[in-house]
């Protein structure tokens, strides 16, 4: 597939480019904060970067006719309303966490969320020190799925690539739900399935637990 890249400069932007060029894709546009350059129209373009950027984004699935893929966080209500109606024209899918495994933990508490009414609920989670954004996207991710108000207590430190807990607790037990990215190539990897889904859709507005679901066909 021939396809861009939002925020090619940074950490995502560049394990995402390595990793699809690899995969025989081609890179047609590269986007950072001050620069872009295209060489041919993309079928596709991976939005890992900043709220700043997405108006921009938007702006260029449109002229390209390109569906979008879009990983980066701190979106408010506002820019997801902006993408729903982006996806009347284009397809789009839409995660704060590209790992099969977070999404597999939503899949479980959206399940069972029902025999935790009563029970108390926290969720914990570390990234590095560069991350802009707190609490992460995972994080309300995850409290969305539980569909209730829930503490979230952040860390950034060190390396760390992404590290989620939520915890369950009673008076007489302890349940814990944990998941680490070992690495962030686990993304790019997501990013690259999701990104060969979306390829042949028309419009529509869709999640990476559509992508785990088909799988699961
Ligand atoms: N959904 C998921 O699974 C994951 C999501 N993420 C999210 O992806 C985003 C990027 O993460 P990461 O790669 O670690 O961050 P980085 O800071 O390493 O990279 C972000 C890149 O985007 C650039 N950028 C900033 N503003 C704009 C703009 N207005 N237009 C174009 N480019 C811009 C930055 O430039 P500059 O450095 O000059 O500011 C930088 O090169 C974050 O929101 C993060 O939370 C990350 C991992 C997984
Ligand atoms: O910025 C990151 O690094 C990550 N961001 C996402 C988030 O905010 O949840 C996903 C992952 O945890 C890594």
């Amino acid at each position: 597939m021939k396809y861009g890249v939002i925020g090619y400069k940074g950490k995502m932007g560049r394990l995402i480019t390595k990793l699809f060029n690899e995969k025989g894709h081609t890179s047609v546009l590269y986007v950072d904060k001050n620069s872009i350059k295209q060489t041919d129209i993309p079928e596709i373009i991976i939005d890992f970067s900043s709220k700043d950027a997405l108006p921009h984004t938007i702006e260029l699935c449109i002229k390209n006719s390109a569906n979008l893929v879009i990983g980066t966080t701190g979106l408010s209500n506002e820019d997801i309303s902006s993408l729903k109606d982006l996806s009347k024209k284009v397809a789009i899918l839409q995660s704060y966490n590209f790992s099969f495994g977070i999404n597999i933990i939503v899949e479980i508490l959206e399940k069972f969320k029902t025999l935790f009414s009563d029970w108390d609920c926290e969720i914990f989670e570390i990234h590095h020190s560069e991350k802009k954004d707190k609490p992460s996207g995972t994080a309300f991710m995850l409290e969305k799925a539980i569909n209730r108000k829930i503490n979230i207590t952040s860390a950034r430190i060190g390396g760390i690539p992404g590290d989620h807990t939520i915890l369950f607790a009673n008076q007489g037990e302890l349940i814990s739900i944990s998941h680490r990215a070992i690495s962030r190539e686990v993304f790019a990897l997501g990013a690259l399935k999701a990104s060969e889904w979306l390829l042949s859709k028309k419009k529509g507005y869709y999640t990476f637990k559509d992508v785990i679901k088909e799988g699961l066909k």
